[in-house]
């Protein structure tokens, strides 16, 4: 039986177009091949070698980091810069945030997933920058291909915002986001010094006691052809450092010369990437790389993703000490972070990347 399509509702061109997530499509019994308007293909060309071990994310180890001795910090933060050159990914072990409390972040948004269709209803806003939003897909407005994904997306920071239900989001999400915080601020630290700058150099220019954090769960239900759909296609992300954890399912690939290979992420550590933000600032030195998430048929896969971004005034420009250093002439325009995730949630993200329509 085809399943009720009746929860998301997102309007395009003045027409009402009607979206279930993908939790209730997924769900029904006599699901067993992927709509037509879920056919996503993908290049096997691309596919890199999952056994190969030059495919795996480098390591940072943070304690060394904030409480190494000086050459073992010189050290890491060394590492970390030839992470963010190389690979724009790395994983980042030894931070100190609970594996208890990231396990619960996980459950509290999986119990949100779980609500009732129409309990998550009043959650489904249209709005980009609205404090809480749900849905499925990407924008059902304007893509072409529909993901194989529901999300829920809660601006933390500069002002909490929460659920009252599922009961303990709320708590769990406020803990959850004060963490990871503390974290991104240790590792924009890193950057900053890996780049020769003074430590907070890159949050005062981005004002970053302003700015912007969000807890971007994303729920990806077993799909019965997981070679024929996508959760999320390939983008970069728009902020400065995104920090990610999953439940047991992998499921993240990163493009790496060329190829791309599948995250196996050391449990309980996060997955770290520089966002488009860094890229601008370092004068295209350090790479927010494309990445996607892909399905598997076997079960539940749930991502909690916390970008980090810049105060939503603030532009980002290629920093100057940086530039003059290299002899280089800068390579971007500057656009204010508001501006800049507008740009990439718009049509116009889809005919070309969002850093090449900032590019001089
Ligand atoms: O689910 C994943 O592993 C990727 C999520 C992601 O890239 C994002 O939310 O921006
Ligand atoms: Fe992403």
């Amino acid at each position: 039986m085809a399943p009720a399509v009746t929860s998301l509702t997102e309007a395009s061109n003045g027409h009402e177009t009607e979206v279930a997530s993908i939790k209730r499509l997924a769900a029904s019994a006599a699901l067993s091949s992927v709509p037509s308007e879920y056919t996503y293909t993908k290049n096997p060309n691309e596919q890199g070698d999952a056994n190969d071990p030059e495919h795996s994310i480098p390591t940072i180890d943070f304690a060394l980091l904030t409480s190494g001795s000086p050459d073992q910090r010189a050290k890491v933060i060394e590492e970390l810069g030839r992470a963010c050159e190389e690979w724009g990914f790395f994983q980042v072990t030894n931070h100190g945030v609970p594996e208890r409390l990231m396990k619960s972040m996980i459950d509290a948004c999986h119990r949100f997933f779980d609500l009732p269709e129409e309990e998550k209803k009043e959650f489904q806003t249209k709005n980009l920058l609205d404090p809480i939003r749900c849905g499925t897909s990407a924008n059902v407005a304007i893509e072409k291909v529909r993901l194989w994904r529901d999300f829920l997306k809660v601006i933390a920071h500069p002002e909490f915002n929460s659920l009252y239900k599922p009961a303990g989001y709320s708590e769990v999400s406020l803990e959850y986001s004060k963490r990871t915080r503390e974290v991104a601020t240790e590792i924009l630290k890193g950057i900053s010094e890996s780049l020769g700058l003074e430590a907070d150099y890159i949050a005062k220019a981005m004002n970053w006691n302003r700015g912007l954090q969000i807890l971007a769960a994303n729920y990806y239900p077993a799909c019965p052809q997981p070679d024929k759909a996508i959760g999320i296609p390939p983008h970069t992300d728009h902020g400065l450092v995104t920090l990610l954890i999953q439940n047991e399912m992998g499921g993240l690939e990163v493009k790496h010369k060329d190829q791309w290979v599948l995250v196996n992420a050391t449990p309980g550590a996060f997955i770290v990437n520089i966002g488009d933000q860094i890229q601008i600032l370092t004068n295209d030195k350090y790479k927010s790389i494309w990445h996607r998430a892909v399905v598997n048929n076997k079960a539940t896969r749930i991502s909690i993703a916390v970008p980090h971004g810049p105060s939503l005034d603030t532009p980002a420009l290629p920093i100057p000490e940086l530039l003059e250093r290299e002899g280089q002439a800068p390579k971007y325009v500057g656009m204010t972070y508001e501006k800049f995730m507008e740009l990439q949630a718009s049509p116009a993200a889809l005919t070309k990347p969002c850093l090449d329509h900032l590019r001089i």
